[in-house]
């Protein structure tokens, strides 16, 4: 069995009269990849503060690379773990390279690298500009390129994307994804839910400091029972009058579909010589996050 990078288990952490988190348990082996999801105040960056031992667990396991992040052995593994806060923030004054040189000598990273990932994430033509200069952008490609530094084996990205245009956004999740396949563990924790799902490997949503889903998407989709969507060109007229599958008609053009009834489905559409096009939709993250959560605003949870 792979060893755990990350093994949470009955995790509780209280703010005064506020459980931030209920008993959470994760567990995450190298090259995996965590999706963390949920509303505002759910818990996100509180779990993310004490996998980086800012902050101590009320109750609980925590065991970062094997070690608790509060012990002070943890020390030595803390340059494996590069991490992306919420509101990126640099000394003004200091140009893109010098921020990035800084960041390098606190993690003995080479120095080499900061003219790599400056490049790597476009960042090479305002290298020699003061911080307070650059675009809201520029700070989140900054604060990306400071996380990447050091050759992570741990990343905690919180709204990694935020900020970024459609090419920087892309870039990201390439980088991701090498970081994976390298072995890199990460959490990536977005409000942004499209174009996430195929870069991430489990997902864990948190409602009100409690994990309300966790697992695999084909799993939660299963677990949250969501229709495959199945669109038809040529045949609308036909569909109404097809026994099998007329009951999961939603429009003359559209069978909401469970899962397991897909392919039975597809084979029957297949049938119809009219049939000119077929589109086959699962549902989205967004469903799925909708699903768990509804549409409500979590209300914070007193002790
Ligand atoms: N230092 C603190 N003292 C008191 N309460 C806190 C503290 N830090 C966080 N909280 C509370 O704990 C809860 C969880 O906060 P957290 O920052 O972990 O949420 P989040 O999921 O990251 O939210 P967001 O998506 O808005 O960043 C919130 O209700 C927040 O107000």
């Amino acid at each position: 069995m792979s060893e755990n990078i990350i093994l949470l288990e009955q995790v509780n952490k209280n703010y005064q009269q506020l459980a931030a988190l209920h008993n959470i348990d994760l567990k995450l082996s190298a090259g995996e990849v965590l999706g963390l999801f949920g509303h505002n105040g759910a818990g996100k960056t509180t779990m993310m503060k004490l996998i980086l031992g800012i902050i101590k667990a009320g109750s609980g396991k925590v065991a970062v690379f094997g070690v608790d992040p509060q012990n002070k052995k943890a020390w030595s593994s803390r340059k494996k773990i590069g991490y992306l806060p919420e509101n990126v923030s640099f000394y003004d004054q200091l140009t893109g390279f010098e921020v990035l040189t800084y960041f390098a000598r606190l993690k003995s990273a080479n120095k080499k690298q900061v003219v790599e990932l400056l490049e790597k994430v476009g960042l090479s033509f305002a290298e020699n500009r003061p911080v307070k200069t650059y675009s809201k952008g520029m700070r989140q490609r900054l604060g990306l390129a400071q996380a990447f530094l050091g050759d992570p084996k741990l990343l905690l990205l919180d709204e990694p994307t935020v900020g970024l245009d459609p090419t920087a956004t892309k870039e990201f999740y390439t980088s991701v994804d090498q970081l994976k396949s390298n072995g890199a563990t990460i959490i990536l924790c977005s409000h942004i839910l499209p174009g996430i799902e195929q870069h991430i490997d489990r997902a864990m949503i948190l409602s009100g400091g409690e994990s309300v889903a966790m697992g695999t998407l084909p799993r939660l989709r299963d677990i949250a029972q969501l229709p495959v969507s199945i669109k038809t060109q040529g045949i609308n007229d036909a569909l109404q009058h097809n026994k099998n599958l007329a009951p999961f008609m939603v429009s003359p053009y559209q069978l909401d579909v469970p899962e397991s009834e897909k392919i039975k489905v597809i084979r029957e559409l297949m049938t119809f010589e009219k049939l000119t096009d077929l589109q086959v939709e699962t549902p989205t993250l967004a469903q799925i996050y909708q699903y768990f959560l509804g549409n409500s605003v979590q209300q914070e949870k007193p002790l």
